[in-house]
Order: structure tokens, then sequence, then C-alpha cells
């Protein structure tokens, strides 16, 4: 096993040439059989074997910095600087991340998980260098579908300015999650196919490259300067006319030739960019075949590449899924929107029966925010259905361009809540946060399955910016007896006794029940009440929640700060309502990865640590 001989950083550069492709084949056996155990991101990882072990033994690791654009697909760069064993508690609570992370190695150079960061972050890395007078090299790796978010671009612009190397690695393999899109996708399509034209490019680099000395020098040239020959003979001119040397495209599972192509890209002064051609999911029939399924993967057998774990219950995305084909259905205004994440938020099945009226923008949440300000203000129905961790890209268009002019934008706020195992950069806990201090906007989020079908429909009615949050995963199905109409504001009264009102945002109201239940058998007597709206509160219902109650508990799964719980102390000590308030909330801290019932536990939002925190705090009354 050449695998074995890997332990730890630059080991991969004691092998022998003839063992690095049984070392490519090793490494995709062991991150197949990892995660079909663990789950994880598959395909984009299988990609990159050769690219990364190319990486390893052109650069200088850890002198040299390598940047990791989302950081999805930096496993098998895991694997080459000593962390082999942490793959068994992959994304696991305490295990090792699924992303880059500074804490986790001295390989690690920044932290990534959301997209389109790395060039800007690289840019920085350089400069520091130029500034500081160090000696390293800085390659920011990007694929293709993090080169559709803007970030990427402005970084781009302003590394033009750039006087000393910086290599911004382009893994471009034709796929975000979902097909790419966009036009700087076309624009890749078109140099990859250009193959004519590559190979005459190709002939003339290589021809020159054997006349020595000389041959070397021009080569240098014709990546320097902005001469007519280099016009003709390189393609990319769209990076080339921004100042920016393009290098490619190069085969990026050839080892050879990236190492190759990365030591002349190391020659130049400036920015340049290394386009490297990969097959996302290779080597694994299934992955290749269904990229996006292999995406980020649950555990799965091997053999059919099926899930191990069949889901048996409809998940909240299934939901939203089916009402927005319904909507669609009944109302041609009715517009969606994604920001590359068609397969996640459950729009493929609207994106297939209404494509005229369906929106992929590419990873690109300022934009698509926007952009339906624009629909909304051109009088078509916008829904915008994005994570909640990546909405926090787009806090100034929300403000700026939705809210100011109090549009008819419905967002489908996906992911709120805890996720698990991406971790702190994907836990959609901020949201209310930073939504509730937004004149003009709704704040919704529904207790149930039903109820979030409800939402939506009223949402889409709505004539103001109105944001509907529910969380990743299976949609609670109980409560099915309460389903009154939503009102605008109301909330839902479930059960109504004395001593504790139980007010629950969205998901928090089926742990509620657990709580109520658990505080039932000690003889404590609680409201249920469904909060249904984070904003406006349901300021009726507090008072009267107030005058009827020992103790108010607010429940919700956001942070403290800024979050529902806050809001309603406040309201409550503004009206001098005098009954305590106990907040159950999550601490102003970032809450690492892990499967989402322990996090629920360490952040102290589960059933037990929630009724633990009321008996102590109605003992204390
Ligand atoms: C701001 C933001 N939006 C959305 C995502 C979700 N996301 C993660 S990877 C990915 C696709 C990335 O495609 P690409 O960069 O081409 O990498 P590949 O998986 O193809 O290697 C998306 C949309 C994210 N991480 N960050
Ligand atoms: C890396 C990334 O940002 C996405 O792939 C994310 O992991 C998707 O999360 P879900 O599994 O919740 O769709
Ligand atoms: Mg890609």
């Amino acid at each position: 096993m050449v695998l074995e001989k890997i332990n730890q950083v630059n080991d991969i550069k004691k092998l022998e040439p003839q063992e690095l492709p049984i070392l490519a084949d090793e490494i995709r056996n062991f991150l197949i059989r990892k995660i079909s155990v663990t789950g994880g991101h598959l395909a984009s990882n299988l990609g990159v074997v050769e690219l990364t072990m190319a990486m390893h033994l052109a650069f200088d690791l850890p002198k040299d910095k390598i940047i990791w654009d989302v950081g999805h697909q930096s496993y098998t760069h895991k694997l080459l600087t000593g962390r082999k064993e942490g793959f068994d508690g992959l994304r696991k609570y305490g295990g090792m991340s699924g992303f880059p992370k500074r804490a986790e190695s001295a390989c690690d150079c920044f932290d990534t998980g959301h997209s389109s960061t790395s060039i800007s972050a690289g840019l920085g890395y350089a400069m520091a260098r130029e500034i500081s007078g160090e000696d390293y090299k800085v390659i920011s790796v990007i694929g293709d579908g993090a080169l559709t978010g803007g970030m990427a671009y402005e970084a781009l612009n302003n590394a033009s300015k750039l006087k000393s190397n910086f290599i911004i690695v382009l893994n471009d393999n034709n796929m975000s999650i979902s097909e790419n899109v966009g036009g700087m996708s076309k624009y890749l399509s078109s140099i990859r196919t250009a193959s004519a034209y590559q190979d005459l490019k190709n002939g003339v680099i290589d021809s020159l490259s054997r006349i020595p000395v000389y041959g070397e020098k021009i080569i240098r040239n014709i990546h320097k300067t902005k001469s007519s020959i280099k016009q003709l003979v390189i393609p990319g001119m769209y990076f080339e006319n921004m100042g920016i040397v393009y290098l490619g495209p190069v085969d990026g599972h050839d080892i050879s030739a990236m190492i190759r192509t990365f030591h002349e890209a190391s020659k130049i002064e400036g920015a340049v960019l290394v386009h490297v051609i990969t097959k996302k999911g290779k080597g694994y029939v299934p992955a290749e075949r269904h990229p996006a399924r292999f995406h980020g993967t649950e555990p799965f057998d091997i053999e059919t590449g099926l899930p191990l774990k069949p889901r048996v219950k409809a998940n909240y995305q299934d939901i939203f899924s089916t009402v927005m084909r319904k909507l669609g259905d009944r109302d041609p205004k009715v517009v969606a929107i994604t920001a590359a994440m068609a397969d996640g938020t459950g729009l493929k099945r609207f994106r297939n029966m209404f494509p005229e009226r369906f929106f992929d923008v590419g990873i690109a949440e300022e934009h698509a925010v926007t952009f339906a300000a624009g629909l909304a203000a051109a009088g078509l129905k916008p829904i915008v259905a994005v994570y909640s961790s990546f909405l926090q890209r787009a806090y100034d268009q929300i403000l700026h361009d939705v809210c100011i002019q109090n549009l008819p934008v419905v967002f489908a706020i996906d992911r709120a809540g805890l996720v698990g195992s991406d971790g702190e950069t994907h836990q959609g806990i901020f949201d209310i946060s930073y939504l509730s201090g937004m004149p003009n906007m709704t704040l919704a989020a529904p207790k149930n399955k039903w109820e979030l079908s409800d939402m939506i429909k009223f949402a889409v009615k709505f004539e103001t910016p109105i944001a509907i949050r529910y969380p990743r995963g299976e949609a609670y199905d109980g409560l099915k007896e309460f389903r009154a109409p939503i009102v605008f504001g109301k909330s839902e009264i479930i059960y109504d006794e004395c001593d504790i009102a139980l007010i629950a945002y969205g998901s928090m109201v089926k742990t509620a029940v657990e709580v109520r239940e658990r505080l039932k058998a000690l003889d404590y007597h609680c409201s249920l009440i469904n909060a249904r709206f984070a904003k406006p509160l349901d300021e009726e219902m507090l008072r009267q929640a107030a005058k009827e109650h020992k103790l108010i508990v607010t429940l919700e799964e956001n942070v403290l700060s800024g979050g529902f719980g806050e809001h309603v102390t406040e309201y409550l000590s503004a009206c001098h309502a005098g009954v305590p308030v106990l907040n159950i909330a999550i601490s102003d801290e970032y809450v690492e990865h892990g499967n989402v019932d322990i996090l629920r536990q360490e952040v102290g939002i589960d059933a037990d640590s929630i009724y633990k925190k009321i008996i102590a705090e109605f003992i204390g009354l």
C-alpha cells in the first residue's frame, strides 16, 4: 500500500514516480470507503485527487499557502497532511471538520465553507508577503461553480495590480452542485472545446520550450507581455485582458502536466490563472453518473451507490417543492430564484415544470436578492429559496433593495437552525437577528409541515417583504389537528393553561411539545403557544400571556442576540409586564460540526436541557 507511506506533509515527495498513480487510486478507494460510512462531500473530492497531489509535489507546505475555495474538496489535502486517522470522525462532533481549519493543521491557512472567498484571501496573503518581504507561494484553488460568485470577480479585479506571484488554480469540472450556469460557465466550455486551438497553442509553446536558453525566455515574455502573439495563441483572453496571465487548459488528472504548469506559473510575476480540467466524481461510477447526488452524500452502499438509510418521511424541502409546484400552476406571476441550490432547496421540480419562471443565478446570493427585487418591482411574485447561512451574504441587498422599497419578495429560508455536519460556517442561526432589525420585513416560521405549506401560500399573497424560516431535514408531522388559518402577526394558541407559557418559534414548537409533556408529569401546567411570527410580535398575545402565567419561556433555534426571545423580553419589559422571561436560544457562539441532536444538547436547546432550565427557574420564583 502506497497510502501507508503517507503519514505527514511532504511524505508524497518521497515516493517514486511510478507510485503516484497507485497512490491516486488508493486515495480514491480510501475516500469512497470512508465517506460511504460517514457521509460527506464525495464527488468534488474524487475529482481533485491528482490536482491535490500535483500541488503537494510542486509546492512546499506548510510554507506555501494553499487556499481551498468552499473547502469541501480538501479531503485529499487532509490525507496528505497527516490527517488520515481523522476520516473515521469526519464531520462528527469533536471529529475532523469537512472544511479546512487553521486550528486543525498548519497546512490549512484559511478557513472556508462559503463560496468564492479564496481569491480575496489569497490576494491578502500575497500582499502581506510583499509588505513583509517574506518568501512563500500563494495558491488559491477555485471551482468553476465558485467562479460564478461576485466576490471572485471583485478579487480578480483587484489581483491585476499585484506585482508578485499569485497562482489561481481554476478547477473546472463543468459542474456546480448541479449543472453550472451563466456566461462564465459558457466561456469556460468554449475554452474546453476549442481543442484544435488549444493544440496549436501547446504546439507553439512545446516547440519554443525545445529551443535551448532562448525558448524559455520567449515563453516567459509571452506570458509577461500583452504581445499580439500571446493574444493569438492563448485562450483565456477574459483573464488576460484583466491583466491576469492565463495558463491552460491542463488535464487535471495528469500529474506531470500539472506539475510542469505549476512550475511555469510560479515564475510569473503577478497573478496567474491555471485552468485545470477535472471530472467530478472520477473513479466511482455512481458519482461520475450522478455528481449532484454525490456532491454531498449521506452514508451509502458502495456497490449500488444507494443511501444506507432510505428516507421514509418527507422533509421540509419536499413540502416546499410540492407547494411551489402548486403555486406555479395557479399563478403565472410566481417565479423562483436560487443561488445554485436547486437540489438542496427542493426547486428542481419547479425548474422542470416552469423553466421560464425558474432562475438559477449561480452562487450569487447578493445578485439573487436584488434580481428578485427587480422582478417584484416589475409586478412578479419572486420567491428566493436560500439557505439561512448563505443569505448572510445579501444583508445589504435585502435592506437596500427589498426592504426600503417595501417590495413583495418572499424569502424561503431553508437550513434555518442547526444544520449539523457542515459546522460553524453553515449553521443557520443568525437570520432572525439579522432580519428582525430591518423595517418593513415580516418574519414567520412554521411549526410543522402543513404550516410550511400554508405559510408559503400566505406569503405569496403578501404585499411586502416576508421571510419564512424552516430547518434542514425531516418535517415535523405532529400537531396536525392544529391548523388555524395564518393571520398576519398572530400566534396560535395550542394549549391554554396557567403556570408557564411556552412560546415557541418554528422548529422549537416540536421541542416545546416534549418539554410540556415532561413538565406535566411533575404537575406543572403549561400553555403552548406557536408564535408563528417573530416580526411583528403578537403583542396582544404577549400581554395576555404575561397576565395569565407565572413564567414566560421563549424558545427559538437562533442566537440569543437580536433573536425572538430578546424581542419578547424587551417588549414585556417596556410594557412593565412584571413577569419573568426565560429565553431559550443559542448563546452567542459559533457552533461546530456534528450530529444535530448532539449539538442541541451542547447548546442547551434540547428538550432535556430546557426542561431542567425551566424547573430551576420556576423553583427560584
Ligand atoms: C455562499 C455560498 N453559497 C452556496 C454554497 C453551496 N455550495 C457549496 S459547493 C457549491 C458548488 C461549488 O461548485 P465548484 O466551485 O465548481 O466546486 P465543485 O464541487 O464542482 O468542485 C455550492 C453551490 C456555498 N458553499 N457558499
Ligand atoms: C459545501 C456546501 O456548502 C454544500 O455542499 C453544503 O454542504 C450543502 O449542505 P446540505 O447537505 O444541507 O444541502
Ligand atoms: Mg465545479
